[in-house]
């Protein structure tokens, strides 16, 4: 199983007998260079299953072709990994989310790929997959219900949602128009990542359950002085850890046992 925990790396220092290669020892790797992303791939176990946790991802807006941002995936298919769990840092477009709710991605909008911009473009290689991929069923449902009990035994319920995750280029956070324009499309949350992790490890097949920490919210309105910034972001992801790391290590043992 292989755990994208590149904005919650604490969790890498919870896994048993860790072996940790930095990225820029693993030929090829590209290397995190935003504030937050250490940039190491961890090998160990969490709650006695074998894991691979990424501490650090890389973005479009880092100057990365999407098929860069994605290589990892394609690595970890490869090591034998076909079960990933996907985290991300996003702004709440949803009024009734608050900062450092938990959102369910129970699907998601492509911004970058209605334009055609996906990390599958190109030829295809069918030693990872088809051409064409379905992706109406691309997070898992049994996954997402098995999260839900979780975080209810655990007493979040009032702080969890399951939603719809956008994802834009970035680096900018959304002008107001955006913002508005984003939740009369039908998103709850916004971010710069994750669907095109999403996107190559559907294309190997891999089971997907992903989750958004709700950092911020999203600003609406021309009354609003606040500006949302990186440093909030950050906060609002090292006040959840602790819960998100339990939350995590209970979810990749119910899933071994399945
Ligand atoms: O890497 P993710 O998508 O989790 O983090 C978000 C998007 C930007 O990297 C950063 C903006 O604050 O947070
Ligand atoms: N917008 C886009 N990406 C983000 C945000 C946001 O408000 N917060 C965290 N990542």
């Amino acid at each position: 199983m292989h755990i994208n925990f590149h904005v919650l790396g604490t969790l890498a220092n919870t896994i048993v007998d860790p072996i940790s290669l930095n990225y820029k020892d693993i030929p090829n790797f590209p290397v995190s260079t935003v504030e937050g992303h250490q940039g190491n791939l961890v090998f160990g176990t969490l709650s006695n299953v074998k894991v691979v946790c990424m501490q650090g991802r890389f973005h479009y807006y880092e100057g990365y072709i999407l098929q860069k941002c994605t290589a990892p995936v394609r690595v970890l298919a490869l090591v034998g990994i076909n079960k990933l769990i996907v985290t991300n840092a996003a702004g709440g477009l949803n009024p009734n989310y608050k900062v450092g709710d938990i959102m369910f991605i129970k699907d998601h909008i492509n911004f970058l790929g209605f334009g055609g911009n996906n990390p599958l473009r190109g030829p295809n290689d069918p030693r990872f997959g088809a051409r064409f991929i379905p992706m109406n069923k691309a997070y898992d449902r049994a996954l997402i219900k098995n999260a839900k009990e979780i975080t209810k035994k655990m007493g979040l319920e009032k702080s969890t949602h399951e939603g719809v995750y956008v994802m834009v280029g970035g680096p900018n956070y959304e002008t107001i128009a955006e913002v508005n324009s984003l939740r009369m499309l039908g998103a709850d949350a916004v971010g710069m990542s994750t669907i095109p992790e999403v996107l190559v490890a559907k294309h190997c097949a891999m089971t997907v359950f992903g989750f958004s920490i709700i950092t911020n919210e999203c600003i609406s309105s021309y009354d609003d002085e606040t500006e949302p910034n990186h440093q909030e972001v950050l906060k609002a992801i090292n006040s959840k850890a602790e819960s998100l790391k339990e939350f995590v290590t209970i979810l990749v043992g119910n899933i071994a046992m399945e």
